[in-house]
């Protein structure tokens, strides 16, 4: 078999693979160590600040810059050994795109078919992300979201099974934003695997199927979204009425108060509710503006930002 007509090997599991990644600028260790695994058919959301380390990584996977360690495997090839293999598999949006203005919509994406084996035709790329009825005009003269749009029908052009998707969304109205969404969950039905970083946690939540959050360089906390919500606690909040009683709280729950105001936090949301509403039944209190809610995405996403998250050593806080 000829080297360059060779199907790429399929002999790993995970379409994405990355064990140990470490990437510098000089004397600075942006990404420090990290792995992770995408499989066919998942979105796996990359999360984390500004400046943890998202974007640099990525780099890598694209083959835009070598590992400084580690190893990264894109359907078991090296991404930048094997770059001229690894892009005819691979969509990447970057977070910013250098598409020329002079050229017409339909222009922009003849122009980069014309360089891929197998590209979707143009009508159905522009159908795709809804700018059919702005084919014929100049990308300089297209609104902010249109050329998101843009950038990602040219990134899902050649039909690509591994997707890279830096901030897809970002500067999208939300309908736009939806669009995009139904877009990727239609990729991964397909069988593509999806890598995704967004500062919208509504995104990954509605997107991941599994995350993994980044600080400083390293990935802190991985798993599912029900797993990672809950290394958090519940939370039950109520307010009390003056002259009600105190509810007892019962073992392991954490009481913030504020005047009238009263914040549970437990880990055994169900049991604990229970005890507090058979005590309200039974001495008659109401339990005003009473919010149950389990522990979540976002909520580890703010500890982890803010360093309390208990996943962190001293060494990353
Ligand atoms: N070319 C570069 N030279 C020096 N330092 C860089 C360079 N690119 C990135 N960095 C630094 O590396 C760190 C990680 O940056 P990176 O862009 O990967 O973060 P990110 O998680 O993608 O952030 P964002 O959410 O803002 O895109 C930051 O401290 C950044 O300042």
């Amino acid at each position: 078999m000829h080297p360059a007509t060779a199907a790429p090997p399929r002999t790993t599991t995970a379409a994405v693979e990355v064990h140990g990644l470490r990437r510098s600028y000089g004397d600075f260790e942006a990404v420090r160590g990290i792995s992770f695994e995408v499989r066919r058919g998942e979105v796996l959301a990359l999360l984390g600040v500004n400046g943890a380390g998202k974007t640099s990584a990525l780099e890598v996977l694209e083959g835009l810059a070598p590992a400084g360690g580690g190893t990264v495997r894109v359907l078991g090839m090296d991404p930048v050994r094997d770059r001229t293999r690894v892009r005819r598999e691979l969509g990447v949006l970057l977070q910013t795109s250098g598409l020329p203005g002079d050229l017409t919509v339909a222009e922009t994406v003849r122009a980069w078919a014309g360089t891929l084996t197998d590209p979707r035709p143009v009508e159905e790329a522009l159908a795709q992300v809804s700018l059919t009825g702005r084919a014929d005009v100049r990308v300089r003269a297209l609104s902010g979201g249109e050329r998101r749009r843009l950038d990602l029908a040219m990134a899902l052009l050649g039909r690509p099974s591994v997707v890279v998707l830096d901030e897809p969304t970002t500067g999208l109205d939300p309908e736009s934003r939806r669009q995009v969404w139904e877009l990727v969950q239609g990729l991964v039905a397909d069988g593509a695997a999806v890598l995704l970083t967004t500062h919208h946690l509504e995104e990954a939540e509605e997107l991941a199927d599994r995350v993994a959050v980044m600080r400083a360089g390293q990935v802190v906390l991985s798993g599912t979204q029900a797993e990672i919500a809950e290394t958090q606690p519940a939370t039950i909040r109520f307010a009390l009425d003056a002259g009600d009683p105190r509810p007892p709280v019962p073992a392991d729950v954490q009481v913030v108060e504020d005047g009238r105001r009263v914040e549970w936090r437990t880990r055994a949301l169900q049991p604990v509710l229970a005890q507090l509403l058979a005590w309200a039944a039974e001495h008659g209190v109401v339990l005003r503006t009473l919010a149950a809610r389990a522990g979540s995405l976002e909520q580890a996403f703010l500890a982890v930002a803010d360093g309390t998250h208990p996943s962190l050593t001293e060494e990353n806080r």
